[in-house]
């Protein structure tokens, strides 16, 4: 984790070769910490119940590095490119539990697995009935409530493995080390609800350093836990912060209800714990992940791509407050929510090609001039609030950028204290600059400033009308 290159983008379900071409061809120059990329290890060809949905990654039947997004080898190029400019890798791992209970056959790397009636054969790892959790529960999570049962039986289906068990945290700690050793930065650990604290601790305390000279000697593999807990549940996020950085599920929930009028934004002046989200220091933060951009209700109903307006200014907000580390989701179109990524009919994943199968939210540049700012912002605090007791919003990360936002249905028409020194900013949110020309060309800019003048008292005077892109993001890097 760099210290002011800290956003994450979600290449979810991208094979590694584009990865490694991501890397090198748009993230190089930009403001980017690290790409979390999907589980890298041989899961279950899904057939029978949907074709070849997207979660069939998450039915893990083996550590080795082949899977829907490549090869090993493949795998080890990707890291090897990103690592040389600097990306950082973040590896999503799953080691809850192995497939669904009641199936056989062979994973996409060939690997045989039985879980057939008694059977727990997972022969290439290996794994058998007493490295499962069968023997204290041999049934599904039903109540959320009881906290044994969320991390010792089923879920949904899925056959759990006896964490409490040295041979198992051996081929757990083992799979890491491996992804360790190919020069990975850390790893975004699924379904850590389900698992306990004191058995994370000692997985992750036999994790060996990342590798040198890659990254500085001692690093210590960055850690994302996944804990979904809106509140109301027998376990909370704050269970796992001492072991690592969490996920809140909260954060997105509440931001995407702000974007779409549920709240005034001049509520958003004391955004963080007081809105009872994790400590800024302990939370990873997004508006959507690939599961809540998919189920409504149950995963919170975020803004995703498909409210692109309201999406965009959300994920901006997030990318320029202090709060958290912002990972943003890079997704594929999709109208059925099992569906797996862009394939050819043989259920191979098709190459990346962005903006017609491929949303990738992260090229968008609204996203993109969002994250330069909040490299550029790094380590400052959210200063000069100011707000029209409404739904316009404005405040400068200390005297290096300033961001406002117009959410009402009328124009924001203001003179405001931005803290900066006099000079005339780029407005990264509808325009595009040019480092070498110092050239602001606008780019959809229709009601919004493409510039905003700061006067030698740090007043601006700004105009930005009710319209599609209705923000202003400018930093001491980007002057005209
Ligand atoms: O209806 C489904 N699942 C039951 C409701 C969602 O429950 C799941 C949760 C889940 C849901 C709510 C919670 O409060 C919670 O603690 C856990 O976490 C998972 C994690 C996995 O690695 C693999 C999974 O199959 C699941 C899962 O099915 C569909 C069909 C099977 C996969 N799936 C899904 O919906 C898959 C969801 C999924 C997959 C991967 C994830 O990382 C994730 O967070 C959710
Ligand atoms: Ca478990």
């Amino acid at each position: 984790m760099k210290e002011n290159r800290q956003s994450i983008v979600h290449l979810f379900e991208w094979k590694w070769s584009d990865v490694a071409s991501e890397c090198e061809k748009f993230f190089a120059p930009y403001w980017l910490g690290g790409v979390q990329v999907s589980p890298a290890n041989e899961h279950r060809v899904v057939t029978e119940e949907q074709w070849r949905p997207w979660w069939e990654r998450y039915q893990p039947v083996s550590y080795s590095m082949v899977s829907r997004s490549g090869d090993r080898a493949e795998f080890i190029d990707m890291v090897n490119r990103c690592n040389a400019v600097n990306i950082n890798i973040y590896v999503d791992v799953v080691f809850n539990h192995m497939c669904g209970d009641g199936k056989s056959g062979y994973g996409i790397d060939g690997s045989w697995y039985d879980t057939t009636f008694n059977a727990r054969d997972f022969p290439a790892v290996p794994y058998s009935e007493w490295d499962f959790n069968d023997d204290i529960c041999d049934s599904d999570i039903q109540n959320y409530n009881d906290e044994w049962e969320v991390r010792n039986c089923r879920l949904s289906g899925l056959v759990d493995l006896k964490l409490s068990k040295t041979y198992v945290r051996d081929k757990v700690v083992e799979f890491l080390n491996d992804l360790i050793s190919l020069g990975v930065a850390g790893f975004r650990v699924d379904a850590c609800k389900h698992m306990y604290p004191e058995d994370l601790e000692v997985i992750y305390g036999q994790m060996n350093n990342l590798v040198t000279p890659t990254f500085p000697s001692g690093s210590r593999p960055f850690i994302v836990q996944e804990v979904i807990d809106y509140g109301g549940e027998a376990i909370s996020a704050t269970e796992y912060t001492h072991l690592g950085r969490v996920t809140e599920f909260k954060y997105g929930r509440e931001l995407s209800n702000c974007f779409r009028g549920g709240n005034d934004l001049k509520y958003l002046y004391n955004w963080g714990e007081a809105w009872g989200l994790l400590p800024r220091g302990d939370a990873l933060s997004f508006i959507d992940n690939h599961d809540t951009q998919r189920n409504h209700g149950g995963g919170g109903n975020p803004l995703t791509y498909k409210e692109p307006r309201e999406y965009k200014m959300a994920v901006s907000f997030m990318l320029a407050h202090d709060y958290g580390v912002p990972r943003i989701m890079s997704s594929y179109y999709f109208t059925d929510g099992e569906a797996g990524p862009p394939s050819h009919p043989d259920g191979s994943t098709k190459d990346v090609t962005c903006f017609d199968e491929w949303v990738c939210e992260h090229r968008w540049r609204q996203i993109t001039g969002s994250s330069w700012f909040r490299k550029v912002t790094h380590g400052t605090g959210v200063d000069n609030w100011w707000d029209n007791n409404s739904n316009q919003i404005a405040f400068s990360r200390g005297n290096l950028g300033w961001y406002a936002v117009n959410n009402d249905a009328y124009a924001m028409d203001a003179t405001i204290y931005t803290g900066l020194p006099a000079g005339t900013y780029c407005n990264l949110y509808v325009s595009s600059y040019d480092k070498d020309t110092k050239a602001c060309v606008d780019k959809e800019n229709v009601g919004t400033p493409s510039t905003v003048t700061v006067k030698s008292n740090g007043d601006a005077s700004v105009y930005i009308s009710n319209n599609s892109n209705p923000v202003i993001v400018i930093h001491v890097d980007a002057t005209v």
